[in-house]
């Protein structure tokens, strides 16, 4: 989607997005403290928040940590501030099985009544096993509806593009379900309660503080017939979280589509691409700085770098047959030098 060219003479420092560092711990929980329960990637939890953080740093410079599940965090910084974060997991599955609920139709005739009868099924299943993962998307609640979301989201793909060969084939992403007002998640109460015998805050600090190994151990052995679920967990099943329909508008936008999967403790959505199909990879461009421009004729997202030297910046650019020209304000911001190559994808 093309959007106005940013002014050149703009005032204010670029927004930028780069990797967390250990000494983003404090913008980070504060980040965390904001959001409700359910955002399994963003624990507000110091000792965690600090762990992952700790597993990040290292998933950039050792294919180990990043092939045994850890996530890379990126954080977007406006004028020193952390106002939003996200993460990129190369493999889920691997040290923690990562479980969902696959949805399936299954049609039964009956040839002597004559009737035909239709019902949805949940089976516990590890399908998602070995793909990647984006997920912990999050802007702090003041810096919402600006496009802030956007950048950020982009930004995970632009990483992605820039460090293709961590990844498979596919990535997933898990959007958080609905709550009713009080915070209860109906899929929830009508299910997980039954099985983990904890509430829903409860298994979610489980599975952000000591893994999954108690799903296999406590979940559900059989199918589970949708149609005998309390009306109010069927009709959240695949539905996101009233706070999660821009992630979701996001998600789509970028060519994330559902296929039966969903969140095994409140139902939201699980979201498949394949990843050389997401929109910010395949119209993503690799070119050399060629200089300077006053007059930019794209609103672009540019990054430059690699692990945990990787940024991203939104800003104006034009191309040309020897490289792309940029704005100062941008090439200020990633300390770009002529000649330096660049990824960028129109915003
Ligand atoms: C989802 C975000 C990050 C979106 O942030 P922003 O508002 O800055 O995004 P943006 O770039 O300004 O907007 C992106 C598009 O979504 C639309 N949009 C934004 N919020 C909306 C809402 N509440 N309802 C309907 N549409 C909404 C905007 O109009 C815009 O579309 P147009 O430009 O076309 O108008 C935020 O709302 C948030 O922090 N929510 C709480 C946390 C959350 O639930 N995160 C998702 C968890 S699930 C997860 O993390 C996995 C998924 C993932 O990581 O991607």
């Amino acid at each position: 989607m093309s959007r106005p060219p940013t002014t050149p003479s703009a005032p204010q420092t670029a927004d930028l997005v780069r990797p967390a560092r250990r000494g983003d711990l404090d913008g980070l929980l504060a980040l965390a403290r904001a959001a409700d329960a359910g955002m399994t990637n963003l624990p507000a939890d110091r000792a965690a928040l600090d762990d992952r953080l700790a597993a990040s740093e290292q998933a950039l410079i050792d294919p180990e940590t990043r092939n045994a599940g850890a996530a890379v965090y990126l954080v977007l910084e406006r004028q020193g501030r952390v106002i939003g974060a996200a993460c990129v997991f190369a493999r889920i599955g691997v040290a923690q099985p990562f479980y969902s609920y696959r949805v399936t139709r299954l049609t039964q005739l009956s040839p002597d009544l004559g009737k035909r009868v239709e019902m949805s099924v949940l089976t516990l299943v590890n399908d998602l096993t070995d793909q990647a993962e984006v997920g912990g998307l999050f802007v702090a609640p003041d810096a919402r509806k600006g496009q802030a979301g956007r950048l950020m989201a982009r930004s995970r793909y632009l990483f992605m593009a820039r460090h293709r060969d961590w990844f498979g084939e596919q990535v997933i992403a898990d959007l958080r379900g609905v709550q009713d007002a009080d915070g209860r998640s109906p899929v929830w109460d009508a299910l997980g309660a039954h099985f983990y015998a904890m509430d829903f805050a409860a298994a979610d600090r489980a599975c952000a503080l000591s893994g999954t190994r108690f799903i296999s151990d406590l979940g559900p052995k059989y199918p589970i017939y949708v149609g005998l679920l309390p009306p109010a967990a069927q009709a959240a099943l695949g539905k996101p979280h009233q706070d999660g329909v821009g992630a979701e508008r996001l998600l789509r936008e970028e060519g994330f589509v559902s296929d039966g999967y969903v969140d095994i403790f409140d139902g939201g959505p699980t979201l498949r691409a394949r990843i050389d199909d997401l929109k910010a990879i395949r119209e993503a461009r690799r070119a050399p700085l060629a200089g300077l421009t006053d007059t930019p004729t794209d609103d672009a997202l540019v990054c430059a770098g690699a692990g945990a030297a990787f940024r991203v910046v939104r800003g104006g650019l034009s191309a040309g047959d020897d490289g792309v020209r940029a704005e100062a304000s941008l090439i200020n911001a990633l300390g770009l030098a002529p000649g330096q190559e660049i990824t960028h994808v129109r915003f």
